[in-house]
């Protein structure tokens, strides 16, 4: 099982080598993991001058699955964002045709105190979020600076998908659905955007192939009120890449933090990406302040989805929970109360569970 471990950035660095602990705990005989690491985002910047360098892409290329961390370095924010630390990840999933990423929100009953809502309404969430991930504004030309008249800047970037793309991300939605609750939310912005009506267009179409899964649609603004309101009436939630990003980030203080939820990424071709979906944290780095949980539970989707060892993914899962059980948080936790440790704490803590059986 070949493993590209990408850790990148500020507290990815912090937080991978969590994980590795969790899976170094599961594995079924030495050496069945092979992992190798290389740099990206900043590290790579620093090392090959290059946010992605060739030599990282093709040990991703070469990797049954990658366990990304994060990429952001503020040393490198002046750089354009096709330069920056942050396009790495851009790049890379791009690179390996990655245009599904699940985002799963489910709460650990251990946190119910933690989240932004009152435990009434998110006793038992458990939704999950596929995002579109190799279209939309992010990759759509034309991109940048514009002629203006009057000599003003100018920028566009182009909100651009195709059917053939809608129609892929749709039926990973639709199948997803089918392991699950059987409920499709669409999430979109057709009364406004063209490029939106086609995607409702063609998300009513592949629905049609699924008569036994249910779909409804929402604008995102709605989707966005209703995840605040009653994120319980969400099954799966199939969006673009951008609204997928932003929905994600919101749909983590549901469950208690931005720390905590993990993501797969995969196309048609071999290979996946794991990673958490939270960033490089710069304003905690270095400070064993991180919470490892998203990484985590990213290695136990890793071995769920690459390696067929789902055994070993709910091992790891439930011994997060019982570490939350025993009381012990990170600091962005700190609201449940408990007694709050460091990131390579937590990371120990869940080990020690693991390997006590
Ligand atoms: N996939 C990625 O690599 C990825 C994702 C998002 C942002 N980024 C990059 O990360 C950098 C910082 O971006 P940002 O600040 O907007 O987003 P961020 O997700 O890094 O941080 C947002 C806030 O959440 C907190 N946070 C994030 N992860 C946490 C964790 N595991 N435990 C505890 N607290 C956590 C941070 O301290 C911060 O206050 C930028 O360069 C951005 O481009 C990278
Ligand atoms: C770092 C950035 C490019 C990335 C994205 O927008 O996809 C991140 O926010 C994410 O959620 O994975
Ligand atoms: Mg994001």
């Amino acid at each position: 099982m070949k493993i590209a471990v990408l850790a990148g950035d500020g507290i990815g660095r912090e937080i991978i080598p969590q994980a590795l602990k969790a899976l170094r705990a599961v594995e079924p005989r030495p050496g069945a993991f092979e992992f190798r690491e290389a740099p990206v985002g900043g590290a790579g910047l620093d090392a090959a001058g290059d946010a992605l360098p060739p030599a990282t892409l093709e040990l991703a290329q070469w990797a049954d699955a990658v366990l990304f961390g994060a990429v952001g370095d503020p040393r490198y924010d002046s750089l354009p964002p096709g330069q920056m630390p942050g396009s790495a990840i851009r790049r890379l999933r791009k690179g390996l045709n990655f245009y599904a990423n699940l985002r799963p929100v489910k709460l650990y009953p251990e946190l119910r105190d933690a989240s932004t809502l009152k435990p009434e309404v998110i006793d038992g969430l458990d939704l999950l979020i596929v995002r579109e991930l190799s279209g939309d504004v992010y990759y759509g030309t034309p991109r940048g600076p514009v002629e203006n008249a009057r000599g003003e800047r100018e920028v566009v970037n182009t909100m651009r998908y195709s059917a053939s793309e809608i129609e892929r991300i749709g039926h990973v939605a639709f199948q997803a659905a089918r392991g699950r609750g059987r409920r499709v939310c669409s999430v979109d912005k057709a009364n406004v955007l063209e490029v939106m009506k086609l995607w409702r267009e063609v998300m009513t179409e592949v629905g049609q192939q699924y008569p036994d899964v249910q779909l409804t649609h929402l604008y995102v603004d709605a989707a966005a009120m209703n995840l605040m309101r009653d994120p319980r009436q969400f099954d799966v939630i199939v969006t673009s890449n951008l609204f997928g990003d932003i929905l994600s980030d919101q749909a983590s203080m549901l469950t208690g933090s931005i720390g905590l939820l993990p993501s797969a990424s995969f196309g048609q071709e071999r290979g996946a990406l794991y990673e958490p979906i939270h960033g490089s944290a710069p304003d905690i780095a270095g400070q064993d302040r991180a919470n490892p949980i998203a990484a985590i539970l990213s290695a136990a989707m890793m071995l769920r989805h690459s390696f067929r060892m789902a055994a070993e993914a709910e091992r790891i899962e439930a011994a997060v929970g019982r570490v939350l059980a025993s009381g012990i948080v990170t600091a962005d936790l700190g609201a449940v109360g408990g007694r709050v440790v460091g990131t390579e704490a937590f990371g120990d803590a869940v080990a020690a569970v693991l390997r006590a059986g």
